[in-house]
């Protein structure tokens, strides 16, 4: 597995170029089975990042439709989602490395051969290696909300990102996004209503309360005994 989650950029004098990032790069702690689950499991789930675009029917040997996740943390819900639908494609990514360990180990264990994952910036992923009009769905549930206002600027949905997605999915495609902050729930809520082509698939044009139709995720766990609430935006693309 390389190591890289970002590509250096530098300007014409060779200075290394800052970009705002939706992540810090720490080199944090990861256990003796998450490097395990890596060295064994990398070369059959996992993809390298490269400056070319992805052939999903070669990739998952055949022409399912794909889902992509951002963000997926210890990827127990995205394992168990794909074990769910096994007769739909997902495609996971993820820059915390312990993560990729443990939901490498969990893919092998639950056996499941429509799961692939990326460690790398979603954004360059996208960029690079998704083709247009190739996805039915993308999934970011609980991306980081970057709370105070100097930092907004390094929250994953802007309206760059949404026009990114938009290109991405083909048609009917669905993006779906959660929140545990009421923020963050109407940046995005303004953010999308200047964009013409999304339908927001809740009656309000709101957001969903109490949505029941996905499994709850790990970060979600301890938002609700936080007592969060949880936010999720539902859009359809309009064909
Ligand atoms: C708050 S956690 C949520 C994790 C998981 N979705 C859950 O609900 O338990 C946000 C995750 O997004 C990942 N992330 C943030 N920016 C990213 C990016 N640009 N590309 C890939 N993953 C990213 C972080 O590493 C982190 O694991």
């Amino acid at each position: 597995m390389k190591n890289n989650i970002i590509t250096p950029q530098y300007n014409c004098n060779g200075t290394f170029l800052r970009k705002n990032r939706s992540f810090v790069c720490r080199k944090g702690r990861i256990t003796k089975s998450q490097l395990q689950a890596i060295e064994k499991y990398w070369l059959s789930i996992g993809i390298d990042f490269k400056l070319e675009p992805l052939d999903f029917t070669s990739v998952f040997k055949n022409s399912a439709p794909v889902i992509l996740e951002i963000g997926f943390g210890s990827g127990e819900s995205l394992v168990k989602t794909a074990a769910n639908f096994p007769n739909k494609n997902f495609l996971g990514i993820e820059v915390y490395k312990s993560g990729i360990g443990s939901c490498l180990r969990l893919a092998h264990y639950s056996g499941i051969n429509n799961l692939k994952i990326i460690y790398h910036d979603a954004i360059e992923v996208i960029d690079q290696m998704i083709l247009d009009h190739t996805l039915s769905k993308v999934q970011i549930f609980f991306p980081d909300p970057w709370n105070k206002k100097r930092h907004h600027k390094r929250r994953m949905i802007q309206d760059f990102f949404l026009i990114k997605i938009l290109k991405k999915l083909n048609n009917d495609g669905i993006l779906h996004i959660v929140t545990d902050s009421k923020e963050y729930n109407f940046f995005i809520l303004n953010l999308i209503q200047n964009i013409d082509n999304y339908i927001n698939l809740s009656k309000k044009r709101m957001c969903f309360e109490h949505f029941k139709y996905r499994l709850v995720t790990n970060f979600e766990k301890k938002a609700k005994l936080s007592g969060n609430k949880i936010f999720d935006l539902i859009f359809k693309l309009k064909k």
